[in-house]
């Protein structure tokens, strides 16, 4: 379509919708408690370098690129050049993130999965489904980015030594955890009465009883993790957060986390794009 002065409107108004709107979801999640092992609005959980503050300058610090890439992708088809220009953008946001925090990495993950899903909605702004939002984000993640620069990361060492899917692969296929989890669960828990808190806390939990959590293979190994699967899974399996033999299980949770050193930082990536799209998609419908 030709850029003209209306639809270059439609696409400012967009963008900055979109950039608030994941703004905020990484401002909730960051907030919602109590968290096993994450930084909440009680504290720190297992980290030593993070606190709520710094989560919260982190997010307002990528709002630029949110928008920056809502701004690029809008009704953009997926090709190389945009998946090239959004592995630019995103590579950008890590590092205006890594100035607002003065070099701690608050929301590496939180970027590249948010940062696909906001590009998805401007490329194709009539979507209203999640799913289909999702299958957008992962036909660009599976396009490769020549530019990328080979470096080690956490995540790509616990990838290759246990063998399990890690924040590419969750992209790639469509953001399982997102779709068959942590939004079912989302609803659900609503529709069932449960508070906006205790339904988010719901849908964290759902991620986390199948994600394989690079953040706690990395600190706890594959222990922690399975700790972390089924100890999630209990919380869920005793009636959620929303009952005392819920809470009883999330505090059991919360200290096997602790005592592993263990935070599940991609589980907690995955809520708040799952926040996000929920939002994005209810004011669709
Ligand atoms: C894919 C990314 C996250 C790197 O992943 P990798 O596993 O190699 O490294 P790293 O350990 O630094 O970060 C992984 C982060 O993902 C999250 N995570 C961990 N496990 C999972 C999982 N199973 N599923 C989803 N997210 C997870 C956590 O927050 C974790 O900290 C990303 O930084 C990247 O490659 N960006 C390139 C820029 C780009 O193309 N951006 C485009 C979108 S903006
Ligand atoms: N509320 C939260 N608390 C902690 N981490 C979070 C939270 N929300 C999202 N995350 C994600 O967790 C990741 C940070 O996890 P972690 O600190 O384990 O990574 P690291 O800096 O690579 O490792 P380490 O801290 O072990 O050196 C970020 O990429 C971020 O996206």
């Amino acid at each position: 379509m030709p850029l003209t002065l209306s639809n270059t409107r439609q696409a400012d108004v967009l963008a900055a919708k979109l950039a608030e709107r994941a703004t905020q979801a990484l401002i909730d999640e960051a907030r919602l408690s109590p968290k096993p092992g994450l930084v909440d609005s009680r504290g720190s959980g297992a980290h030593q370098d993070l606190n709520l503050a710094l989560m919260e300058r982190s997010a307002h610090s990528l709002t630029a690129t949110f928008y920056a890439l809502a701004q690029h992708c809008w009704l953009r088809p997926v090709d190389i050049a945009l998946r090239q220009e959004v592995g630019r953008l995103g590579r950008l946001g890590e590092r205006q993130m890594m100035t607002a925090t003065g070099g701690v990495n608050t929301h590496r993950g939180a970027i590249w999965a948010m940062g696909l899903l906001v590009s998805a909605v401007a490329m194709q702004p009539a979507l209203s489904q999640a799913a289909d939002i999702a299958q957008c984000a992962a036909e660009l993640a599976r396009l490769p980015d020549a530019f990328s620069p080979i470096t080690f990361s956490k995540g790509s060492h616990a990838v290759q030594r246990y063998r399990v899917p890690g924040a590419k692969e969750e992209a790639q296929r469509g953001f399982p955890h997102i779709i068959e989890r942590g939004l079912p669960e989302l609803r659900a828990s609503r529709q069932r009465g449960a508070s906006e808190n205790q339904a988010q806390l719901n849908a964290l939990l759902a991620v986390m009883t199948t994600l394989t959590d690079t953040c706690v293979l990395s600190r706890g190994g594959m222990s922690a993790l399975l700790a972390m699967q089924q100890g999630a899974d209990a919380v869920l399996q005793a009636g959620g957060v929303q009952t005392s033999a819920g809470q009883y299980q999330l505090y059991q949770l919360e200290q096997r986390m602790l005592a592993d050193n263990a935070s599940p930082g991609g589980a907690a990536d995955l809520l708040a794009a799952t926040l996000f799209l929920d939002g994005v998609t209810r004011a669709n419908s």
